[in-house]
């Protein structure tokens, strides 16, 4: 195993009276590619909400690079490298592909305001150096022939594809994908998961991928975490995870484990 990269700790959030995640511990290495799994309403999404600051956790702490960020703003938490994808794509619809992933480098910038108002020289060292990065990460994802096009145009599956351009061009170390799949036919979801595990190693990253197709999170993780009813029943590899009786008591009626 290599370095510890995130470090979650007995984290819990609770809305009114219920109790949507509890007592959850996960630990997260350098260059993993890890499943987080579980029925609908298991607690999947809230637990990417606290981790990317959007829920500030009622119990508990998640501890990233060795630095506790439990309860920073969400634009603190990309700044400390973590970026996310959403379950409904969010872009900005009304901006091209190009300047959908240049709001995103853009945000992390290192030149000052004043700098950019003024257009100094570094400005335009700036301006340039990120838009040939932009431009090489649509590459990559195969966006690059849709630069121009406004992102509200761009066929279903391109548009998952940018938003998980634009959470890369944040520069993160972890990525979490929110069911990056969702709603892809099955040649869609190949090709994205062939992209998943090429951009994991091409950035050096650490990928949390909630996803709701067993086969496909079987297919790609090395391991799994399975949440259920707001808790953690199982974690282990794919094998493990495929013949765990609570994972499969907790799947039945919602999906066949196969
Ligand atoms: N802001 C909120 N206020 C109240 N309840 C919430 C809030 N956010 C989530 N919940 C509840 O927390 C529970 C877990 O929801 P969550 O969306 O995390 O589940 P999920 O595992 O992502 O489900 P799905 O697979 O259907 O997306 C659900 O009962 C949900 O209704």
């Amino acid at each position: 195993m290599t370095n510890l990269l995130l470090n979650v700790e007995q984290l819990g959030i609770q809305f009114g009276g219920l109790k949507a995640v509890q007592n959850v511990d996960m630990q997260l290495f350098e260059g993993e590619l890890i499943g987080l799994i579980g029925p609908n309403g298991a607690g999947k999404t809230t637990t990417f909400n606290m981790l990317t600051g959007v829920y500030a956790p009622t119990t508990g702490s998640i501890t990233f690079q060795n630095e506790k960020i439990s309860g920073l703003d969400p634009y603190k938490v990309t700044q400390k490298g973590i970026s996310r994808t959403f379950q409904n794509i969010r872009l900005f619809k009304e901006l091209t592909v190009l300047e959908n992933v240049e709001v995103a480098n853009h945000s992390l910038a290192t030149h000052g305001i004043i700098a950019s108002i003024l257009r100094l020289p570094s400005f335009f060292k700036g301006e340039q150096k990120m838009e040939d990065e932009s431009l090489a990460f649509l590459k990559i994802f195969g966006l690059d022939t849709y630069k121009d096009e406004f992102a509200k145009n761009l066929p279903y599956g391109m548009q998952r594809r940018l938003e998980i351009a634009r959470a890369l061009a944040a520069n993160p170390r972890l990525l979490l994908l929110d069911e990056p799949a969702a709603g892809m036919n099955p040649q869609e979801t190949h090709e994205l998961m062939e992209l998943i595990a090429f951009i994991r190693k091409e950035f050096n990253l650490t990928i949390l991928l909630i996803e709701h197709d067993m086969n496909l999170v079987m297919g790609i993780c090395e391991r799994i975490y399975v949440l259920d009813h707001g808790q953690l029943i199982a974690d282990g590899t794919p094998e493990e995870i495929r013949s765990n009786p609570k994972v499969i008591e907790a799947y039945l009626g919602e999906e066949v484990v196969e």
